[in-house]
């Protein structure tokens, strides 16, 4: 199948590379095959498409997240984590089985896509039905069975055993649109000896470890108490950072820390819209971004958010380091829609298939209508997609060069049959 875009604003995401105004995107089956100005031939192509008035980039990256909370949006609100985690949560995940995983998740999968979400990262328990979802969806996922050690040994073994079993079979699952990560929750959940099974486990698998980590100035505190180190250090000695990793929040670090992360390479999702709502704090983003990291996004899960919005996350990312650090170019624009794109994809390992629009990368990009008021005038695309756009504007969607999303209308998940039943999969398990 070979498509060919026309007359649309092109953001490439290339470091450096400024938005193309009246360019074309061809895609060959799944991959981009050509950016650049409009060709005068477009013969050959088995659909061309009008895209005046549309900007296209690549599809933003969702870094850290548990989709199957959205059962629970609501659900608890206004609580500090610990509270919310071990009154609230924690209590309502236990009713949790494969159905309510499904359809949650399913729920989550669905909002995504409408808000211009390509790939995304899952932590969660019931992995099997993320992944189904994910194959009927067809968007791209990074999926890890996350594990909680406050629990027996047999458990743990279990947990672990469930996690490797879900990593080794999901792997490049769903023509390669899944790969898959060992996920220790957290250094306050999991044992130092727990988290080295998972490391050792990792390695032996090839697969990066994602956890959890410096949510909470009370996490650190507890991390300092029991173990006599601060949580970069207690990780990094367990070995967490001696491959790939991928750390979410962040928000509690020294300068120390962060030139740690920087040096052995440890990607960092930032999920602000989580930490103002949980009371968590800022992380240091500017800071991070001058030792030379490249902070990712995420939304975390939609009971601590409450949505799956990216361009609001990104927005968040704009702004609130203006704020905290009174500097206006704390994280420019530009930054920001990297964070939500290009950085999204080199934290996910992603970054040879995703993440910047140019020839031999996977098609996975969306369109964005600029035609609204509250984008004109068009002087500056980029600084319209970060602090004017909304999702609403997400026109299309698509992934492997496949459409997930046209004008509006998912073409791959029935919205109303997953109202209907993620609205059942919680009344049966509401207290
Ligand atoms: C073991 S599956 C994932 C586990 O993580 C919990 N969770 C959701 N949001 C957060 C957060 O912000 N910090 C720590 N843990 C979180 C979720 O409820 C699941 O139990
Ligand atoms: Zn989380």
């Amino acid at each position: 199948m070979k498509r060919l875009f026309v007359h649309a604003t092109i953001l490439t995401m290339k470091e450096g590379e400024k938005p193309l105004a009246d360019a074309a995107l061809a895609v060959e089956d799944d991959r981009i095959a050509y950016v650049g100005p409009v060709p005068s031939e477009t013969d050959g192509y088995d659909e061309v498409v009008n895209m005046a008035g549309r900007a296209i980039l690549p599809g933003f990256v969702n870094t850290h997240g548990h989709a199957a909370m959205s059962l629970l949006r609501g659900y608890a609100d206004d609580d500090p984590l610990k509270t919310w985690l071990e009154e609230k949560i924690w209590p309502m995940e236990a009713r949790f089985g494969p159905e309510q995983v499904r359809w949650g998740s399913a729920l989550s999968v669905l909002e995504m896509i409408k808000g211009g979400t390509t790939c995304f990262l899952d932590m969660y328990d019931h992995m099997d039905q993320v992944g189904q979802v994910v194959e009927e969806a067809g968007i791209r996922a990074v999926l890890c069975r996350g594990a909680i050690g406050l629990c027996s040994e047999e458990e743990r073994r279990a947990k672990l055993e469930e996690a490797v079993r879900f990593a080794r079979e999901w792997n490049g699952a769903a023509q390669g649109r899944i790969t898959t990560m060992m996920a220790p929750h957290a250094p306050y959940t999991c044992p130092p000896d727990y988290i080295a099974r998972f490391v050792d486990k990792a390695r032996e698998l090839g697969l990066p470890l994602h956890t959890h980590m410096s949510e909470t100035e009370a996490e650190v505190r507890q991390n300092v108490e029991q173990y006599g180190l601060r949580p970069v250090e207690h990780l990094r000695r367990l070995g967490v950072f001696d491959g790939p990793a991928l750390v979410a929040h962040a928000v509690h670090l020294t300068p120390e820390e962060i030139a740690i992360l920087a040096e052995c390479g440890v990607k960092v999702s930032h999920n602000p819209g989580s930490n103002l709502k949980l009371g968590s704090g800022i992380a240091p983003i500017p800071q991070m971004l001058e030792a030379g990291i490249r902070p990712a996004l995420g939304t975390d899960g939609p009971a601590s958010n409450n949505n799956l919005d990216m361009l609001e996350e990104i927005r968040l990312a704009a702004l609130i380091h203006k704020g905290v650090h009174r500097d206006p170019q704390a994280v420019p624009a530009p930054v920001a829609l990297r964070m939500g794109t290009l950085y999204g994809a080199e934290a996910l390992f992603l970054e040879d298939r995703i993440g910047t629009l140019e020839p031999g990368k996977k098609a996975d990009f969306i369109t964005i209508d600029l035609t609204g008021p509250h984008m004109q005038p068009l002087h500056d695309v980029e600084s319209h997609l970060v602090y004017s756009a909304s999702r609403d504007d997400v026109l299309d969607v698509y992934v492997d060069g496949r459409p997930l999303l046209r004008n509006r209308q998912c073409l791959t998940l029935d919205e109303e049959k997953i109202r209907y039943h993620a609205q059942k999969a919680f009344d049966a398990i509401r207290p």
